[in-house]
């Protein structure tokens, strides 16, 4: 595991928003990643809140647009971004596809070649990144949260769902609930996993569920009702009706007028960074 080199680091709302790489074991290559430290940070470790972003993102876009800041300053709460995939990997057909490849690393251990070499995003924001940002930052990693958008909702989903007892919050923006069932996952989710289909029950959150796993909590999950991506590829009801068949407990706020972009992060991003200060209070 290789040390931290720091790209920027800015005052913002008492605290810092910094700007990271290292070279990744997981995915082979030099990886960026984004943290805020919160004021409460200078006096002792502060919980921590993964963010997971969606396809064609990096770890500035949540960053710069949803407007996190204030909020989890005032809240001591450390926010911490990893880009969506490895990049430059060089490997062909990775790049020129926004649903595929760079920027699309669906936050699964790819086991089909090429893919396999680079593409281990599981690994590297369950098991990697936390023991290099854990050395360097004043985390207490008891007191870990995760939350994500589109993509990154599946991850947040999935990765909590998988990891019993590593995230005592989870919420989602618009995830996708259900990747084996929609175009999204069925175009990723062969090169990526293989033909299999038994394999990729443990990326989606809706089979997760319906397979027995809990997230011990209640989940928090905003949904636009002019979104896009609705009807084709997010399916909220898929999951709503999994969790309501498992006794999970889920709260599903759906909100006319709101799209997929972050302008309806944005506006409920407030109540996500409350939702997660709760659960992770000491
Ligand atoms: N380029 C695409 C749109 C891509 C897009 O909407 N990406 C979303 C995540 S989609 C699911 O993971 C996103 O978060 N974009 C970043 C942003 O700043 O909005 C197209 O052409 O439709």
């Amino acid at each position: 595991m290789s040390a931290i080199e720091t790209v920027s680091e800015q005052r913002c709302f008492g605290g810092t928003q910094g700007f990271y790489t290292h070279v990744s074991e997981a995915c082979g290559g030099p990886m960026k990643f984004a943290v805020y430290l919160p004021p409460a940070a200078e006096n002792g470790p502060v919980p921590v809140l993964w963010y997971l972003a969606g396809l064609t993102c990096t770890a500035e876009t949540f960053t710069i647009k949803a407007g996190a800041q204030r909020v989890a300053s005032e809240l001591g709460l450390a926010l911490v971004m990893p880009d969506t995939s490895p990049r430059d990997t060089g490997i062909a057909g990775a790049t020129g596809d926004w649903e595929f490849g760079e920027g699309a690393g669906f936050y699964l251990d790819a086991t089909e070649a090429p893919w396999d070499q680079r593409f281990r995003m599981y690994s590297y924001v369950v098991d990697e990144l936390p023991r290099l940002v854990q050395e360097r930052f004043p985390f207490d990693m008891g007191r870990q949260g995760i939350c994500g958008h589109s993509m990154g909702g599946h991850g947040a989903l999935t990765l909590a769902l998988r990891n019993p007892g590593r995230y005592r919050s989870l919420s989602a923006f618009a995830p996708i609930v259900a990747p084996t069932n929609v175009p999204w996952g069925q175009k990723a989710f062969p090169r990526y996993l293989g033909d299999d289909k038994k394999a990729w029950r443990k990326h989606d959150a809706t089979a997760l569920v319906a397979d027995g796993a809990r997230f011990n909590g209640s989940i928090l999950i905003d949904q636009g009702e002019a979104d896009n991506f609705l009807v084709n590829q997010l399916q909220p009801q898929r999951f709503e009706t999994a969790c309501e068949d498992a006794g999970q407990a889920l709260e599903l706020r759906m909100h006319p007028g709101y799209d997929h972009s972050y302008y309806f992060i944005q506006s409920f991003i407030e109540d996500h960074l409350r939702h997660h200060a709760k659960a992770l209070a000491a």
